[in-house]
C-alpha cells in the first residue's frame, strides 16, 4: 500500500460567503460562478489531450485502486465563527476502483454508514462526485474516466455541525485530482474547495488536519455579482451523450483565494462530541444570523479568539483561561431557537461543576455540542445528554481524537 500524503501546508486561500438559504446543489452552482470572469476554456486541444491521456492511462494498465480518507471537522470552537476548524477522528472514506475493462461511463456509487439512505447515488447529483467532476473539468479533463466505481463509507453524520458537507467536498476535490492524475498542490486543491463551500473553516481543517485558522480574500464586485449564476447554466445536470460536448464550462477558481495557518493543540486536551439525533442545516443556521453586529460583541469575540488559539496549544492547559475564551456572542445566541435548551445546555457544565472541563461550545452550526476537557469525560457527556433528554432529544456521544494528518489519498 502506497500512501500519497498531500503536500505540506504552506500557504493560504479565501473569499467571503453568504450561504444562508442555499442548498448544497446551489452552493455547487456558486462554485461554478465565474469569479475570475474567465471560465475554463471550452474543450480545447489541451483538454482533449488531457482526457485522452487519462483514458490511455486507464486502458494501458490494470485496475487501479485507491482510497480517499477525509476527517470530520468542528468549526468555530466558540468565538472563531468561520475562522477556526478542528479536524477530528470520524472519517468519510471512498474506496475507488478504476477498471479499464469495465465499460461504465459514469462512476457507480454505493454508500454505507451515515447518510446512506439520503446520499444521491447518481454521480451527477452527488456532492462528492459533482465536486470531482468540477475539478476535472477545470483542469482540462471533460469527463470522468471510464470504469470508475466508488464505495463510500461515511462516519460523519449529516447536518449535525461536524462538517459532513466540508468532508464530502474535500473528498470530491481529492477524487477529481486523483482520477485526473492532476497532482494539484494543496493550496490549489483548497482554491477549488473554496469555490464550493465558501466559509473556509471546515474545508481547510479537513484538508490540512489539526487545529487550523483561515481567512478568505474578498471578491471583487464583479466576482460577487457573478456568484448568482445558476447551476444549470454552468454545469449540466446530466452528462452529454457519447461524442457530444458539455455545455458551458465552469469557471476555474482564482489562485490563492484562501490563507491558513495551523495552530498547536495541547496533547492533554480531549474532545467530546455530544450529537443530538436531529439535523440543523447549515444554510438555515446561517440565515438565523444578523447582518450587523455591535462593536461590543465583535470585540468580545476577537479578544477571546486571540487568546484561545494560543491557550489551546499550551501545556498544561489553563482551564479558567480556555473556558472564558470559548464564550461567543456572534453565532450561538442567534441559533438557540434551532437547538432546544441550548443556553441551559451550554451552562450545564463548568470547570467548577465538572473539574477538568476546559470549555463547551456549539460545534459548527450545531446541533452537536463540543466539550473540551482534561478528564471527567463520561460525567461531562452524561450531564449534557441529560439536559438534551429534558427536551426529549436523544444523543450519541463520541470521544474523539484530533486528526492531525488531514485528508489523504492512499494508493493500494
Ligand atoms: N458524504 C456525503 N455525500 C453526499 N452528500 C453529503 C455528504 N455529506 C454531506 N452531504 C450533504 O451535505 C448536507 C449537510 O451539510 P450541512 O452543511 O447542512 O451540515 P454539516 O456540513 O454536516 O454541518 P456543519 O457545516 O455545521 O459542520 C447533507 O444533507 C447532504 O446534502
Ligand atoms: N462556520 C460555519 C460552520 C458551519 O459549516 C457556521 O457556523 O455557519
Amino acid at each position: 500500500m502506497r500512501c500519497r500524503l498531500l503536500a505540506p501546508p504552506t500557504a493560504e486561500p479565501g473569499t467571503k460567503d453568504e450561504e444562508a438559504n442555499t442548498t448544497h446543489e446551489e452552493r455547487i452552482a456558486r462554485a461554478i460562478i465565474p469569479v475570475t470572469g474567465t471560465g475554463c476554456a471550452s474543450p480545447t486541444a489541451l483538454q482533449r489531450s488531457a482526457e485522452q491521456n487519462v483514458d490511455a492511462m486507464s486502458a494501458s494498465s490494470s485496475a487501479r485502486k485507491f482510497k480517499v480518507i477525509v476527517p470530520c471537522t468542528s468549526s468555530n470552537i466558540g468565538p472563531g465563527f468561520d475562522v477556526v476548524g478542528l479536524s477530528l477522528s470520524l472519517y468519510l472514506t471512498l474506496s475507488v476502483t478504476v477498471d479499464p475493462s469495465a465499460s461504465n461511463r459514469a462512476p457507480t456509487l454505493a454508500y454505507t454508514g451515515e447518510g446512506a439512505a439520503e446520499a444521491p447515488l447518481d454521480p451527477y447529483k452527488n456532492l462528492t462526485t459533482r465536486t470531482a467532476l468540477y475539478v476535472l473539468r477545470c483542469n482540462g479533463v471533460g469527463s470522468f474516466p471510464h470504469g470508475v466505481s466508488i464505495q463510500v463509507h461515511n462516519e460523519v453524520p449529516f447536518g449535525r455541525g461536524l462538517g459532513s458537507s466540508g468532508a464530502a467536498v474535500i473528498a470530491g476535490i481529492l477524487l477529481g485530482d486523483a482520477l485526473g492524475k492532476l497532482e494539484l498542490p494543496k493550496e490549489r486543491l483548497l482554491d477549488h474547495a473554496l469555490m464550493i463551500e465558501r466559509h473556509p473553516d471546515n474545508v481547510t481543517a479537513a484538508l490540512i488536519g489539526g487545529f487550523v485558522g483561515s481567512y478568505l480574500l474578498e471578491l471583487s464586485p464583479e466576482e460577487t455579482e457573478a456568484k448568482d449564476v445558476p447551476l444549470s447554466e454552468v454545469l449540466p445536470e446530466y452528462p452529454p451523450d457519447a461524442g457530444e460536448e458539455w455545455g458551458k464550462d465552469p469557471p476555474t477558481p482564482p489562485h490563492g483565494i484562501g490563507h491558513f495557518i495551523r495552530f498547536g493543540w495541547a496533547k492533554e486536551i480531549k474532545v467530546i462530541a455530544i450529537i443530538p439525533q436531529f439535523e440543523v442545516s447549515t444554510a438555515k443556521a446561517r440565515s438565523a444570523l444578523p447582518k450587523q453586529y455591535s462593536l461590543k460583541d465583535l470585540v468580545f469575540n476577537l479578544q477571546r479568539l486571540a487568546v484561545l488559539t494560543t491557550a489551546l496549544a499550551r501545556s498544561p492547559p489553563d482551564e479558567y483561561l480556555i473556558f472564558q475564551a470559548m464564550q461567543d456572542r456572534v453565532h450561538q445566541p442567534y441559533r438557540k431557537h434551532l437547538i432546544p435548551g441550548l443556553p441551559r445546555i451550554l451552562a450545564s457544565v463548568t470547570p467548577q461543576s465538572h473539574p477538568g472541563l476546559l470549555g463547551i461550545c456549539l460545534s459548527g452550526a450545531g446541533p452537536t455540542i463540543l466539550a473540551l476537557s482534561l478528564n471527567n469525560q463520561e460525567a461531562i457527556a452524561e450531564t449534557i445528554c441529560d439536559e438534551f433528554k429534558k427536551e426529549n432529544i436523544d444523543c450519541k456521544v463520541r470521544f474523539l481524537e484530533v486528526s492531525t494528518e488531514g485528508a489523504q489519498v492512499v494508493e493500494e
